[in-house]
């Protein structure tokens, strides 16, 4: 069998007294994408840094190929792994193409001056970075966005095997965030191999080939993306309430998480009326405070469909382009009256919620998320008026912040407080 790319066997790092890194112990195969997750001070950047040898773990061993980085010349350990920091702050005025070619050092005759084929790989480091059009510029007067881009530009121009990014998204707009982490795929695919300390876990999901989830100093799970990211081990590692569902459009696992939501301890049914993707922030949240959930009715292939499914949340659908015939209007007024407490999402006013949203407006437990389809901009005329302001004045009405506490408060209220009279009001119905 070939050796791993990587292997860290038993590290222990301590700074101080203070023990960082805490027994980690772990393979990265050769030609994959693994990256790094894990909270602030979980120790990424400290197993970063002793993958490259920059620092000498207390105890335990790091290989590269099979060698000990530590056991080679710096020249030598760097034609193998080339590194980028978190930080590239420089202070030299240096232009770009002089930073980029300062990645070629391991290969340049210590004497000589670069050659073509060395020429040729700065080249095609900034092409395949995008920061060709600021070569000439020096490295201080690009944004810190470019500047990231240069330095993984100046580690590609040292073509190791390995390659460590210690958080290379993390000043990147979102264009730049995809085209780099693609690059990353693809130079994975031509066979390097790259460790990745990445925060942005649905980032880390879309595009590594496995992860590894560092928490307090240890490994806390390794292996695919969603085989790592869990509910459990998110909501473990970063002490926060999580939930893991598939993303609507990558399929790759996608995390949201909601600090200060309690332990999901609440009880209840909670039917919600949403569409186009409005209700899915409130579902989750709904979902994390531990209320039993139905939606609908929602196009089938509508991002809350998807949303409702992924948290067993028993949508009510419609086919794509379908209007709701009797029977969903009847299940929907169904599951509205069954319900403790009716969320209206800040959706607009459509044919297809109509009729759920006026069996919502009899209910005496509704919560509206402020600027929904009752809010008076969204109706024309006096009617639309009387609806939000009726709404409002009897409390209905929140800030998607207040959900989860105005759905308890409106759960157990149930049955006891006043119609929210949308149904009287609305005489001639809302219009769009
Ligand atoms: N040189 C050092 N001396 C003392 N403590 C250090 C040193 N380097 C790191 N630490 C501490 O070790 C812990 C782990 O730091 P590290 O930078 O590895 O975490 P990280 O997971 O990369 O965090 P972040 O996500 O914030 O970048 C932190 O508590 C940090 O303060």
């Amino acid at each position: 069998m070939t050796d791993p790319a990587i292997a860290v066997d038993d590290v222990v790092v301590e700074f101080g007294g203070v023990t960082v890194l805490d027994g980690v112990s772990t393979t990265v195969p050769s030609g994959t994408f693994v990256g790094l997750v894990g909270p602030n001070g979980a120790g990424k950047t400290t197993l970063l840094r002793t993958i490259t040898g920059a620092l000498d773990p207390t105890a335990g061993s790091v290989a590269v190929t099979g060698e000990r980085l530590a056991d080679r010349s710096s020249r030598a350990a760097s034609r193998l792994v080339a590194t980028v920091p978190q930080s590239t702050a420089s202070t030299f005025a240096f232009d770009v193409r002089r930073i980029v070619a300062m990645g070629r050092t391991p290969h340049v005759d210590r004497l000589g001056s670069p050659t073509p084929a060395d020429r040729r790989a700065v080249a095609t480091a900034m092409e395949r970075t995008d920061v060709t059009d600021f070569a000439d510029r020096p490295v201080t007067e690009v944004s810190g966005g470019e500047r990231q881009r240069v330095f993984l530009a100046r580690a590609l121009a040292q073509d190791t095997p390995v390659l460590l990014l210690d958080e290379p998204t993390s000043d990147l707009d979102v264009n730049h965030q995809v085209r780099t982490l693609e690059l990353v795929a693809a130079l994975v695919e031509e066979g390097r191999t790259v460790v990745a300390a990445i925060h942005d876990l649905d980032l880390a999901a879309r595009y590594c080939d496995e992860l590894r989830l560092l928490a307090d100093g240890r490994i806390r799970a390794a292996g695919p993306p969603e085989s790592v990211l869990t509910d459990a081990t998110v909501e473990a590692a970063f002490d926060t309430r999580a939930t893991v569902v598939d993303h609507p459009v990558t399929g790759t696992a996608s995390v949201t998480a909601f600090a200060g939501v309690d332990a999901g301890d609440a009880a209840g049914r909670v039917h919600v009326v949403g569409g186009g993707g409005a209700a899915t922030p409130l579902l989750h949240r709904l979902d994390a405070a531990g209320f039993d959930l139905s939606v609908g009715p929602v196009g089938a292939a509508d991002r809350d469909a998807e949303t409702a499914r992924a948290l067993d949340a028993d949508p009510v659908t419609v086919p794509p382009y379908a209007s709701v015939d009797d029977a969903t209007r009847a299940t929907v007024a169904e599951r509205v009256r069954r319900a403790d407490a009716t969320v209206v999402a800040p959706v607009a006013v459509a044919d297809g919620n109509l009729p759920a949203l006026r069996v919502a407006g009899e209910t005496t437990s509704l919560v509206v998320v402020d600027g929904g389809p009752f809010e008076a901009r969204n109706h024309a005329g006096a009617a639309g008026r009387r609806v939000d302001a009726t709404l409002r004045e009897r409390g209905h009405v929140v800030a998607a912040a207040d959900l989860v506490d105005a759905v308890r408060t409106a759960v157990a209220a149930d049955g006891d407080g006043v119609r929210s009279q949308y149904g009287s009001v609305d005489s001639d119905g809302p219009r769009p």
